[in-house]
């Protein structure tokens, strides 16, 4: 589905990678870790098209993202991408209905209402996100992906500021988006998030790293 081929990234004379080589397939979970400045944070920005690479290819279903004009790039983003920051990236002075709205394809069926009660907040449609908590706000920006469909999603950290029962949360829906076809690549330094995807990939060795030891909760 999509595959970093031979993928380098520098600032300046700083190598973050080179002869990078990754490749995640539809349906898949996998776990970008290693340590803090590795540049999981950059990979992923590399993938969802928000930085450029200095060397190498993205393939997405075999076409070339790296060599994509703008007008391409934000169809990308748009038509088959989601992401899932810490801070939520909501709009945090619309209501929870709106948020939503940015999501939905054009011609699709909203799907608003099962969303939110697959993550817990039923009927809360006509709040606004500034006065939600911070689990909650994660929990519309997971409902979000839940109605856009996305077919490749990128998180980041997403379980970072949240408590046990908001972390399970998280990881049980980017599990279920893998399971119906999404390929989900997750930064984490979570040792729960990290046993819970299909796979772990480290960032500062370019390897497959194994599955983190316990399987504790995230
Ligand atoms: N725009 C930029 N200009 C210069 N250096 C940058 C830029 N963006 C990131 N970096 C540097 O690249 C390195 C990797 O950053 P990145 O955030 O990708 O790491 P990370 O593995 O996600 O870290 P963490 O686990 O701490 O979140 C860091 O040293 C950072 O300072």
């Amino acid at each position: 589905m999509i595959t970093a081929e031979n993928l380098a990234k520098s600032f300046g004379d700083r190598v973050l990678w080179q002869g990078l080589d990754l490749t995640v397939e539809a349906g898949q979970t996998v776990a970008l870790v290693g340590a803090s400045g590795s540049g999981k944070t950059t990979l992923l920005n590399c993938l969802g098209l928000l930085d450029r690479p200095s060397g190498g290819r993205i393939l997405y279903e075999g076409a070339d993202l790296t060599r994509l004009g703008s007008g391409g790039r934000r169809r990308f983003r748009r038509d088959r991408l989601g992401y899932l920051f810490q801070d939520y990236a909501l709009i945090e002075n619309a209501t929870v209905r709106t948020n939503l709205d940015v999501a939905r394809r054009r011609g699709a069926r909203p799907g608003h209402a099962a969303a939110l009660e697959r993550v817990g907040l039923a009927g809360r449609e006509g709040e606004v996100v500034h006065r939600l908590s911070g689990g909650e706000r994660q929990r519309v920006a997971l409902a979000r992906l839940l109605v856009k469909r996305p077919s490749l999603v990128l998180a980041d950290e997403p379980t970072g500021a949240l408590d046990a029962d908001n972390a399970a949360m998280v990881v049980e829906v980017l599990r279920q988006l893998g399971r119906e076809g999404c390929a989900v690549v997750v930064a984490t330094h979570n040792d729960g998030v990290r046993a819970a995807c299909d796979r772990a990939f480290d960032v500062g060795t370019g390897r497959e790293a194994a599955p983190s030891g316990p399987a504790s909760p995230p």
